[in-house]
C-alpha cells in the first residue's frame, strides 16, 4: 500500500511504527507449537495468539477493558434514495443503542464490552447520556452526487474526534462500528476509488436494497464518481465521497494502532475505514482483526485487497460492530491458550515421535 501525498488533514499523526520483534514472534511460535496438542491443531485460532502476543508485546497477552466504539452520522447522499430505509433511522437507532435494545447492545452486555456511541454528524440533536461522545462535526454530510461529502476540514474534525474517543477509554482492546443510513454506498465508493475496480464489484444491497433500487442505487454511485473523478489520495477520497462516521472510525483506527491497541473489525463499513487508515499507514493491518465476513457484495473484495481474512462467515449484513462483538470470546480463547495451557514439558505428555513438518 503507498502513502498519501502530504495533505492537512494528514498532519498530526505520527508514523506508526512496524511490530517487528523477530524474537518476540519466534518465542510465540515456539511456545505455541510446544502446547499439549499436535502441532498446529488449533489452527487459525493459533494464527490468532500469534498476532495478539505481537500486538501487546506479550507471550502472555491479556485483554482488558474492551470498548466498542460506535460511530454515528448521516449522509446526504440518503435523499437520493440509496438505502432500503429513512435516513431518521440513523438517530433512532442511535437512542436504541443507548436504550440497550439493538444487536451491539445485547452482545456488549453479553461479552462485558462496554460501548460508547460517537456522534459525529447525527442531523438529529441527540439527548445527553452517559455513553454518548458528542462530537458533532456538522448535522451530516452533503449530497456526494453534488458536492464534496465533506470538507478537508470537516474531515479533518471527524478524524480527530475519533482519536479523542480512543484515547477517552481504557483497556488495550477497541471493537469498532458504525451507524448511519446510506454509508454501505460510502464505503462502497471508498472501495472502488481506492482499489480502481468497477462500482458494480464493490457495491451490496445494504439495507437490503434490490431490484430496480439496487439499479438505482449503481446509478447514483456512478454519478458520484465521476463527480469525484479527481479524487485520489485516500484523504480526498474520503473527504469527498465518505462519512463523518468513517472518518471518525479512520482516526480511531489511527490512535489505536498508535496506542498498540488490539482493533476489532466489524463488517464492511468499519473495513472501508481500515482501507483508508492503510493507505495513510500501512502499519495499523498489524494491530487489526477482521472479525467476519460480511454479507455485504464488497466486503470480500475489500479485505483480498488488503490481504487480510476474516475469523467467521455466518452471513451477517447489520452493522453496528455486531460482527466484532460476536467475534470477541475467539480472542479471548486465543490469549488464554497462550496464557493457561500447557507444554509437553511442564505437563509431561510425550511428543512427536518424528520430525513432522507444519501442513
Ligand atoms: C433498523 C436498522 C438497524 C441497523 N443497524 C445497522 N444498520 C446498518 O445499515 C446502514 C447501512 O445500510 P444502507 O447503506 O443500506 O443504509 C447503517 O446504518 C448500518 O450500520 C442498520 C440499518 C437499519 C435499517
Ligand atoms: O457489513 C456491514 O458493515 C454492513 C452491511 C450492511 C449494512 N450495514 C453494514
Amino acid at each position: 500500500m503507498t502513502s498519501s501525498p502530504d495533505t492537512p488533514i494528514a498532519d498530526g499523526i505520527p508514523p506508526i511504527a512496524s511490530l517487528d520483534a523477530p524474537a518476540l514472534s519466534e518465542r510465540l511460535t515456539s511456545l505455541l507449537d510446544h502446547k499439549t496438542k499436535p502441532l498446529r491443531a488449533l489452527g487459525r485460532l493459533e494464527d490468532l495468539a500469534h498476532q495478539l502476543g505481537r500486538i501487546l508485546g506479550s507471550t502472555a497477552p491479556a485483554l482488558t477493558a474492551p470498548q466498542a466504539l460506535v460511530f454515528a452520522a448521516d449522509h446526504g447522499l440518503a435523499r437520493q434514495g440509496v438505502s432500503a430505509y429513512p435516513a431518521d433511522v440513523t438517530w433512532q437507532m442511535v437512542r436504541n443503542m443507548l436504550a440497550g435494545g439493538a444487536a451491539i447492545s445485547v452482545l456488549t452486555r453479553q461479552h462485558g464490552i462496554a460501548l460508547k456511541l460517537i456522534d459525529c454528524g447525527v442531523a438529529q440533536a441527540l439527548p445527553p447520556h452517559p455513553d454518548l461522545m458528542n462530537c458533532k462535526v456538522a448535522t451530516g454530510t452533503a449530497d456526494a452526487s453534488e458536492q464534496p461529502a465533506m470538507t478537508a476540514e470537516q474531515c479533518a474534525q471527524a478524524i480527530a474526534a475519533g482519536r479523542r474517543a480512543v484515547q477517552a477509554v481504557p483497556g488495550n482492546a477497541v471493537l469498532l462500528g458504525e451507524m448511519g443510513i446510506g454509508n454501505t454506498s460510502a464505503a462502497a465508493l471508498l472501495l472502488a476509488r481506492l482499489i480502481d475496480q468497477p462500482v458494480e464489484a464493490c457495491a451490496g444491497a445494504g439495507t437490503g436494497v434490490q431490484g430496480e433500487a439496487f439499479a438505482r442505487k449503481l446509478q447514483v454511485l456512478r454519478k458520484v464518481l465521476a463527480r469525484h473523478a479527481g479524487a485520489h489520495a485516500p484523504l480526498d477520497v474520503l473527504a469527498a465521497m465518505g462519512g463523518l462516521e468513517i472518518a471518525g472510525m479512520v482516526g480511531a483506527i489511527l490512535q489505536a494502532a498508535l496506542e498498540r491497541r488490539v482493533i476489532v473489525v466489524d463488517g464492511f463499513v468499519t473495513s472501508a475505514a481500515v482501507l483508508v487508515a492503510a493507505r495513510l499507514q500501512p502499519n495499523v493491518l498489524q494491530r487489526c482483526v477482521f472479525s467476519h465476513l460480511s454479507h455485504e457484495q464488497g466486503h470480500r473484495l475489500m479485505l483480498d485487497a488488503m490481504g487480510v481474512r476474516a475469523l467467521l462467515q455466518m452471513d451477517m449484513r447489520l452493522g453496528e460492530g455486531s460482527g466484532a462483538a460476536l467475534a470477541w470470546p475467539l480472542l479471548e480463547s486465543a490469549c488464554r491458550i497462550l496464557r493457561e495451557m500447557a507444554s509437553f514439558e511442564s505437563a509431561q505428555v510425550s511428543g512427536q515421535t518424528s520430525n513432522q513438518s507444519i501442513p
